[in-house]
């Protein structure tokens, strides 16, 4: 058997850990109030997609937005663990999408209903490749950008988040123990919108890296 490595760590099956509302700037977009503790919610590891295969738009939305952000992987787990110690925690980087169904989602908000229709359906977590640690010296300070059919649409920065990656990790981990190969989604800049069928999307983290989707329906 071979020994599992970190830079496929979507193939372990491991959770991810989305954060919501973490720029004030797209809470603002959405009329949704700026938060005073981490809002939080999971997708399942079937939702990852990679690079080469399309993101499809769910047969019951007509509204799916696009969400890019930062994605932790945490290499060493976890539980309780000190803002201070944190960063010991994290093994690398990835380039996310939190692909959203926004009509679905409206609707769960204005029954008071989970979130999980509109966030972790098949593709909703697009993904760049693994970015080492050393790759992103200051992830609290870098640009996140995206287009749709070249334009774009999403240009933010890290430094905007209003939960820190550390104080993320530490808040996390005092209720959800995080193991090796879990990912976070830090949240969003502003600029989120929806996409349609053959739209092609791209995505990229300053002079780090980049990516690029198509867009799909799933099958009648
Ligand atoms: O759906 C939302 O607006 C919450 C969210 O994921 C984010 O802010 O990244
Ligand atoms: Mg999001």
């Amino acid at each position: 058997m071979t020994a599992r490595n970190i830079t496929r760590f979507w193939e372990w099956g491991r959770k991810i850990i989305c954060v919501g509302r973490n720029y004030a700037d797209h809470a603002k977009e959405l009329k949704n109030a700026i938060p005073t503790e981490p809002i939080l919610f999971l997708k399942p590891p079937s939702a990852y997609v990679r690079e080469g295969s399309s993101i499809l738009v769910p047969r019951y939305s007509s509204d799916l937005h696009h969400e890019v952000e930062l994605g932790v992987v945490i290499g060493k787990g976890g539980t309780a663990i000190p803002q201070s110690a944190a960063m010991e925690h994290v093994a690398g980087y990835a380039l996310c999408l939190d692909m959203t169904a926004r009509d679905v989602q409206d609707v769960c908000k204005s029954k008071g209903l989970p979130w999980t229709r509109a966030k972790a359906f098949d593709t909703s977590c697009p993904i760049s490749e693994f970015i080492p640690k050393e790759r992103i010296p200051d992830p609290g300070n870098v640009k996140l950008w995206l287009k749709v059919n070249d334009q774009l649409r999403q240009d933010g920065c890290t430094s905007q988040m209003i939960f820190s990656i550390p104080y993320l990790i530490s808040y996390i981990s005092k209720f959800i123990t995080l193991e090796e190969g879990d990912l976070i989604l830090t949240g969003t800049p502003k600029g989120v919108s929806a996409v349609q069928q053959h739209d092609e999307l791209q995505a990229g983290i300053e002079d780090v890296v980049t990516m690029s989707f198509r867009v799909d329906r799933q099958d009648q």
